[in-house]
């Protein structure tokens, strides 16, 4: 302690209030009365922040830190660590053992335990579970409690003192210390790198930097070891589910450069990792058991649903005559493709209904969903069903968005498959296989967004007798996360499967179409301008203010600027979505003096802002991906909490945000085309130049070009754009569910009625 206090800043105080503490990740900042410091610092007292376990009022604390002055609220200390004031002499510490703090020891009983155990009491309560026996009269519950309320109160500071020493700062020494608990040391002693195993976010080089301090040999079996998990990790960050084990070796070998390290002694130790099950190796691939098991899931997860026999067949005569009916009901005649379509999905227990953009697959989602209701004599109104768990359908998509979007056209409830299976963004998924999801149909759209962890989730909590289709376009974008699951299933060709190819809104005139499907079948691309299509030529300096003219031109004709969306792949650059949305914010919502706003550490959010949630926020009942408006911001003496609040109006719902939420949105004027999958818009600004040249790939664009519903502005480089639809991915994700299905799938007979009884009818077969 002594050491510390000489070698750190310090500020020791007690605890006046609490301004605010977050339970979930133990951060509060409080108001401390000064006793002590070594600081430069003289007022009484002084507002800190920082993450702690608990302050207890009438205990006094060493804080650790650094000022930091806050623009709006002056000077505040910033806590790098901190620990309990305890008094070295005996009358202080007998007065602290007394306090209200431990319950049921006097002032007597903590007499007898200073005189007993001296000055160093504390210390041998904590680390000797007997020590207190050794003291006459103290009753052996109360004996119990304090030192578990010494444990409570002094572990987590002891591990975050300890760990501070390596430059981890209390927010991780908060996870380390949920996850281990006061074994913390004791293992980070014995292992620095079983962190990166155990601990999100916990990087390989952290813990190879604590290795070295502790002289542990850069040849050391753990540093291997976490060299090999760390590779694994970082590569599902792109998308993979496994790495072949030569690719991870030499990745490994690169990471760890140690002259001494050969391959095989790499794959070695993969090969131990996989004896104890911490990776697991397959045909010659190395997996994270997460995915290993996720991956295996979801094949054996749909071979059940998709074997299941379905109960009830329709004859194609019957099934012909209710399709002729949609269709005068909808005053359409289905195409041949979107016959099969429906008279498949009917059939399969699973089908996969893919197509680009205008070849009907909503229409055709709102075919099965009539065909099916009128078949087994279901009404498609919720409303005739006494609670929603009865209603038969359930439709959903992996965003809020697109869930939205599915309701719009269908005209019935849909939900994001984080709300469906019961996500509550902390203990995981309420639906899976022991508590199955209810109804008779579902619906799945915008697959192609689903990752591998989220399509196991899903399929565990589909019942068996549930039908299914999947709905999705297998050139948008994969998932963010890992896998190409959508695109895997339609590999295998053991499932049913329709795809779509003859554009209908093509008909009715559409360029967007047109150039999505040029894009799509690597067609000759024509920029030519048209009705709902522009290209404007611009380079990247001279991009900024090409947009800004677009949305002039557009105010100017009283044009509703909220239906526009500035699409772009990468944020920083000249014509980056930052820099785009700061210029736009200034010129779409400038400041007034009316306007209040808020600064944040990269700008401002000012009322009236549109903003973009960034991760699913299941609690508010907001997803990444979700567009919003700023309606309104609360300063902190305008509010019962105290605090400085964000409120944000999104389609159904407004969610409060305060400071510390403020990361997790950002302006919207500008998105990230990765953020706009599942997502439609009526006009779309998409900036195109050489400088996204990296980023710049055929499914990239051709998901930035068919979000524009009504019309589509590319401006920026024809070059750039052209180059950028002729890079086809070759990037590909390293993933075994298609060999794994067709494994699962091999001798499995799939009970498809509209192949097996009908022989392929259709009524162009009666034509
Ligand atoms: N058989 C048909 N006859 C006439 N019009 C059709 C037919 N099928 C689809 N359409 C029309 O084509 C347009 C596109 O259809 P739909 O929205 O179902 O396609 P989609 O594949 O869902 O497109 P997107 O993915 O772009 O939303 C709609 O206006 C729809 O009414």
């Amino acid at each position: 302690m002594e050491e510390d206090k000489q070698s750190k800043g310090y500020i020791r105080g007690d605890l006046i209030h609490t301004i605010f503490h977050n339970e979930a990740e133990q951060f509060s900042i409080a108001k401390i009365n000064v006793l002590e410091t070594n600081e430069a610092y003289s007022e009484k007292d002084i507002v800190i922040k920082g993450y702690f376990s608990s302050l207890q009022e009438g205990t006094s604390y060493y804080f650790f830190g650094i000022f930091e002055k806050h623009p709006r609220f002056g000077m505040q200390y910033k806590v790098t660590s901190y620990k309990t004031f305890i008094p070295d002499t005996k009358d202080g510490l007998i007065a602290y053992l007394s306090s209200d703090l431990f319950y049921g020891i006097g002032t007597k009983t903590a007499e007898k335990i200073v005189n007993q155990l001296g000055e160093n009491a504390i210390s041998k309560i904590m680390d000797d579970e007997e020590a207190l026996s050794e003291v006459n009269g103290i009753k052996k519950e109360s004996a119990k409690s304090l030192r578990k309320t010494l444990q409570e109160n002094q572990g987590f500071e002891h591990v975050a003192v300890y760990l501070a020493n390596y430059n981890i700062g209390l927010k991780m020494a908060q996870k380390i210390y949920q996850y281990y608990k006061d074994e913390a040391i004791a293992l980070i002693e014995e292992d620095p790198y079983r962190f990166v195993f155990d601990i999100e976010g916990f990087g390989f080089r952290t813990a190879d930097e604590i290795a070295a301090q502790m002289g542990i040999s850069t040849t050391h079996a753990n540093r291997i070891g976490a060299g090999c998990v760390y590779t694994l990790q970082r590569s599902v960050q792109d998308g993979h589910v496994y790495l072949p084990v030569s690719e991870c070796v030499s990745l490994v070998d690169q990471l760890l450069a140690s002259p001494e390290l050969t391959e095989t002694i790499i794959t070695d130790r993969l090969v131990a990792l996989n004896g104890d099950k911490s990776l697991i190796i397959q045909d010659g691939n190395v997996y994270l058991p997460s995915l290993y098991y996720a991956e295996d899931g979801f094949g054996t997860h749909l071979k059940r649903v998709l074997t299941k026999p379905i109960e009830q067949r329709t004859p194609m005569a019957e099934l012909m005559k209710i399709i002729g009916e949609i269709e005068e009901t909808e005053i359409l005649s289905y195409g041949k493709e979107q016959f099969t379509a429906i008279n498949q999905s009917i059939h399969s227990k699973l089908m996969i209904l893919t197509g680009g953009p205008g070849t009907g697959k909503t229409t055709v989602i709102k075919g099965i969903l009539n065909a099916f209701a009128t078949i087994h004599q279901l009404s498609l109104d919720p409303k005739d069903y006494d609670n929603m768990d009865e209603f038969p359908f359930i439709l959903t998509a992996p965003t809020g968005r697109a869930a939205k979007r599915l309701t719009e056209s269908t005209n019935l409830p849909a939900k994001t498959i984080h709300r469906l299976l019961g996500w509550d963004g902390i203990s995981g998924f309420d639906k899976n296989e022991d508590e199955p999801l209810t109804g008779k149909f579902l619906i799945v759209d915008e697959f192609s967004m689903v990752d591998i962890w989220l399509a196991n989730q899903l399929f565990k909590a589909i019942p068996d007798d549930m039908q299914v289709l999947i709905v999705g376009d297998e050139d948008q974008l994969p998932s963010v996360g890992p896998g190409q699951v959508l695109s895997d299933l339609l590999k295998t060709e053991r499932i049913p499967f329709v795809r779509l190819t003859e554009v209908y809104r093509q008909k009715e005139g559409s360029k967007i179409i047109q150039l999505a499907h040029q894009i799509k079948n690597e067609e000759v691309i024509d920029l030519q301008n048209d009705q709902d299509f522009s290209f404007i030529s611009c380079n990247e300096q001279q991009m900024v203010d090409v947009i800004i003219k677009i949305f002039t031109r557009a105010v100017d004709k009283g044009f509703d600027v909220r239906k526009v969306q500035v699409l772009a792949p990468m944020y920083r650059s000249q014509a980056g979505i930052t820099k785009l949305n700061q210029e736009l914010q200034a010129i779409l919502n400038p400041k007034t003096d009316q306007k209040r706003e808020v600064k944040t550490q990269d700008g401002l959010f000012r009322k009236g802002d549109k903003v973009i949630q960034l991760i699913n926020q299941p609690e508010d009942g907001v997803y990444n991906g979700d567009i919003g408006e700023v309606v309104a911001i609360f300063r902190e003496e305008e509010n019962i909490d105290q605090v400085e609040q964000l409120v944000i109006a999104y389609d159904d719902k407004e969610v409060v945000y305060e400071r510390k939420d403020y990361r997790n949105i950002m302006l919207a004027y500008c998105i990230s085309i990765h953020k706009s999958q599942g997502s439609e818009f009526p006009i779309v600004i998409l900036p195109v130049v050489r400088t996204y040249r990296r980023m710049l790939r055929k499914n990239l664009l051709y998901t930035a070009i068919t979000r524009s519903k009504q019309s589509l502005v590319i401006c920026g480089e024809e070059q750039a754009f052209i180059q950028g639809v002729g890079m086809i991915d070759t990037n590909r994700r390293y993933t075994s569910l298609n060999k794994n299905l067709k494994m699962k799938l091999d001798d499995q007979v799939i009970d498809n009625a509209y192949e097996s009884e009908e022989d392929n009818l259709s009524p162009y077969d009666f034509m």
